[in-house]
């Protein structure tokens, strides 16, 4: 499904930074660094190169599917991927342990997968595993109090997954739109309309109604349909054919029709579609969806023009409306002129059907009874009845217009920052500007609070519609897309890991891959991020040089010139006792001391990049000196500092400059872009393969093929996950594992210390299990792959 989106390629040699508390890799990875897959542009090769071969994802053998959570232990262990080219004596034995330490192996050797001769996915070996839950877990407490509310930046196109509408009218794939559950809980069908074969003059009582379900043979309105008088499959006339051959549906018996006898049982259609002895009579409403939209059969039988008149009377003829009884708004059914005031408001319901439905008047929300809103109509209109308080069955206690809101509801209030502790009432009107019951003043607008789109998004509530009438026109019928095409242009990725492992930076890949720049304000707001960053590494090696300057000092003092000749504090004749390498100059100690003074007082983002033109030529001066670099050689003593300083430190003269401009390189390396945020998400599509490839693999992306990827920091998720579900309709998981946790702990604020691979498991264990998860795909990214063939290398080095 994905295919190639992790095309990592690594390990590359470049010069590596030292590893830091916070990041720490392990001691040798300084040696090896990583790289990112870059566009080749040069001369032509004489040699074949090894491609990345875009990977059906259907195609990849999936791991056995696991019955339940409880039972990953009893999980058969596969065997992890190893390089073969690698002597891997001391790789499996650790694997191992990881083994006894219970972490399912569920990503099983893909051989297939990763023995391609052409394959060059790597970020590790990725497979997929499916592991669908089937306990039946509590739902998770609605427990919102203590959300943080992440600022989300992007903004996405909001994406409404309506009913199903085939486009053609054909038996045999037609798919009946099942989800009028709510009208089908209420009405009473209506009288039944009996089908007369046109030329038998025999009534014939429904029986077998095909491909009608029982929830679709309840849809209010539904006419009885007719009975197929031949084998299945056959034409309602001359009783021949089978499914395969295409077939014209009556919109209000259902009676099937091959090419020859359409005409004859249709006659003009000045209905529609209907057999001539259905004419006057209601349509199925399970069939609205398919009305006014012809059928490849009826396109080359007839004229167009033709065709474009019939569709039109079967759209607008009076018998064929929705019937206004049939929709009941507050408990109240609609009489012609709501439904005619309804259906020309500037924003309608899409696609509306007979069924139960509430309306908030005062703010346009609307739903079906008992449901969250689904779209945001225009508000003020005078239809049905009131408002009842439990219209959406919301359970929150809190109200909206005194309606009690849903769970997804009150989450997207907190994520936005609305505080519902002081009053458990909002007035929310149309442009989402709101404020407390009993109050006078406005508090804010909903929709205009940053990631207020990305929220409702997530959380598949509606957002309203732009003034500028791109999402309108979609709302008034003219691009309504069928929901299996609407799922399937937008597949929904959430990238989570524990921290650290990686899924920023795999997002970043991706925006850079996918080619998905970044804003304006986006790389101004980078490019502070970076230099404050590239002022806080000279910090730490502010603070360095001043602890090494002090070591030398005191040892000269213990031991005066002449005596130590082993250390390496190279006195100066003549100064002795004040000078060493590390010493600076007082101009660089004035800077110094201010830095540091700054850094100490949690003053440097408030400070720089403002003062950038200021300071940046101290940088460069700091930098040049012998102290400085006399410190930055001994950078492995320097805990604090980041592995990835080294390469933002080399840089440094260039990086401070007023007229810096961060390259697609120094955003991949720069820590804390998007986790600052905790949630970001982007929108991409696959660049089209080249011919001869897709020649070569017989495969080629789908190029109006829509993906949209949301990070996902753990923390946004919550303790113990209980926000997952915000993120209920993702298409798939794509979790990250960073393969060098192993031997990493990490300190809760109780001293408690926890393995990062443990954590990591715990995570896995957590989403796999949670119940709105059960039937999702999980894509296991094992990351860091170079710094564990590194780490392998230095053991086997070590044991030689
Ligand atoms: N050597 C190596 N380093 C990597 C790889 N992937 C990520 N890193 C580095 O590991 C560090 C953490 O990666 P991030 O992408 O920031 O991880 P994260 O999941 O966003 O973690 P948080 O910062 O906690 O949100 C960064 O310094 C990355 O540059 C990799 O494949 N190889
Ligand atoms: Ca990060």
């Amino acid at each position: 499904m994905v295919p190639g989106i992790l095309r990592k390629v690594m390990p590359v040699a470049t010069t590596i930074p030292k590893p830091n508390d916070d990041d720490d890799e392990d001691e040798y990875a300084d040696k090896v660094g990583y790289s990112f897959a870059v566009e080749y542009s040069g001369p032509p090769l004489p040699y074949n190169i090894p491609r990345v071969v875009p990977v059906d994802v259907d195609e990849i053998p999936l791991a056995s599917t696991l019955a339940s959570a409880s039972r990953l232990g009893a999980v058969p262990i596969i065997q992890p991927i190893v390089k073969s080219t690698l002597p891997s004596k001391k790789l499996s034995k650790e694997l191992q342990e990881g083994e006894s330490a219970g972490w399912p192996q569920l990503f099983s050797t893909a051989d297939d997968f990763n023995n391609h001769p052409e394959s060059s996915v790597t970020a590790g070996n990725s497979e997929i595993v499916e592991i669908p839950d089937d306990e039946d877990k509590d739902e998770p407490a609605g427990e919102l109090q203590d959300c943080a509310s992440p600022g989300v930046g992007e903004s996405t196109k909001s994406h409404s997954f309506s009913c199903s509408v085939s486009s053609e009218i054909f038996s045999g794939n037609e798919d009946e739109c099942a989800d009028d559950e709510a009208a089908a809980r209420h009405v009473r069908r209506p009288s039944a309309v009996t089908f007369r074969d046109p030329d038998s003059n025999d009534v014939v009582v429904d029986e077998d109604f095909d491909d009608a379900s029982d929830a679709e043979s309840s849809i209010p309105g539904r006419p009885t349909p007719a009975v197929r008088p031949g084998k299945k499959g056959t034409c309602y006339r001359c009783m021949k054919g089978n499914r395969f051959n295409e077939k014209e549906v009556c919109i209000v018996c259902g009676a099937k029709f091959c090419s020859g006898c359409v005409l004859r049982a249709m006659g003009s259609m000045p209905e529609g579609r209907k057999c001539v002895t259905c004419i006057g009579q209601r349509i199925d409403e399970a069939r609205r969806k398919n009305m006014g939209k012809s059928s490849r059969m009826l396109r080359q039988l007839l004229p167009k023009m033709e065709i474009n008149n019939i569709m039109t009377s079967e759209k607008c003829c009076h018998v064929n409306q929705l019937p206004p009884e049939l929709v009941y708004i507050n408990d109240q059914y609609l009489s012609e002129e709501e439904l005619v005031l309804l259906q020309t408001s500037a924003h309608p319901p899409r696609k509306l059907k007979p069924g139960y439905y509430w309306y908030d008047k005062v703010s346009g929300f609307w739903g079906k009874e008992g449901e969250k809103p689904c779209q945001i109509i225009s508000d003020q209109l005078n239809i049905g009845g009131h408002m009842r308080r439990d219209a959406s069955k919301g359970d929150t206690g809190i109200l909206i217009n005194n309606r009690e809101i849903t769970k997804p509801e009150l989450l997207m209030l907190q994520l936005l920052g609305v505080k519902c502790d002081g009053t458990n009432s909002f007035w929310v009107s149309a442009d989402g500007s709101y404020q407390e019951e009993g109050m006078k003043n406005v508090k804010g607008k909903i929709w205009d609070k940053p990631g207020a789109k990305v929220i409702c998004t997530l959380l598949s509530l509606p957002t309203p519609l732009d003034s500028n009438g791109s999402v309108s026109k979609e709302r008034n019928g003219a691009t309504i897309l069928p929901k299996g095409l609407e799922q399937k242009l937008l597949q929904k990725l959430l990238l989570v890991g524990n921290r650290k492992s990686g899924t920023s930076t795999i997002f970043k890949q991706a925006k850079i891959i996918y080619n998905v720049p970044f804003s304006e304000d986006e790389r101004e707001s980078i490019k502070s991020i970076i230099q404050s960053n590239l002022y806080g590494y000279i910090g730490i090696l502010l603070e360095g040089r001043e602890r090494f300057e002090e070591e030398c000092l005191a040892q000269t003092r213990e031991h005066p010139i002449g005596e130590s000749s082993s250390s390496d504090c190279g006195d100066i004749a003549g100064q002795i006792d004040t000078k060493t390498i590390y010493s600076i100059g007082p101009r660089l100690k004035s800077f110094s001391d201010w830095l540091l003074k700054v850094i100490i007082t949690g003053n440097l983002e408030t400070i720089f990049p403002a003062s950038t033109r200021e300071y940046g030529p101290y940088v460069e001066e700091l930098w040049k000196d012998a102290a400085i670099q006399a410190t930055y050689n001994r950078r492995d003593e320097l805990p604090s500092l980041p592995r990835n300083a080294t390469y933002f430190l080399e840089r440094a003269a260039d990086i401070a400059m007023v007229d810096y401009e961060p390259s697609d390189m120094d955003i991949l390396y720069a820590e804390g872009i998007t986790s600052s945020r905790g949630l970001s998400s982007m929108e991409f599509t696959f660049p089209k393969s080249p011919r001869d490839l897709c020649d070569h693999i017989g495969y080629q992306h789908d190029p109006s093929q829509r993906y949209q990827l949301i990070r996902a920091h753990p923390r946004t998720l919550g303790g113990n996950c209980k926000w997952l579900q915000m993120f209920e309709d993702v298409d798939m998981v794509l979790f990250c594992v960073s393969m060098t946790d192993y031997d990493k702990f990490t300190e809760d604020s109780d001293g408690v210390l926890t393995n990062n691979m443990m954590a990591t498991k715990h995570l896995f264990e957590t989403m796999v299990t949670h119940p709105k998860f059960e039937d999702k795909k999980f894509l296991l990214v094992l990351n860091k792959f170079d710094l564990l063939e590194a780490k392998n290398r230095a053991c086997l080095t070590h044991s030689m």
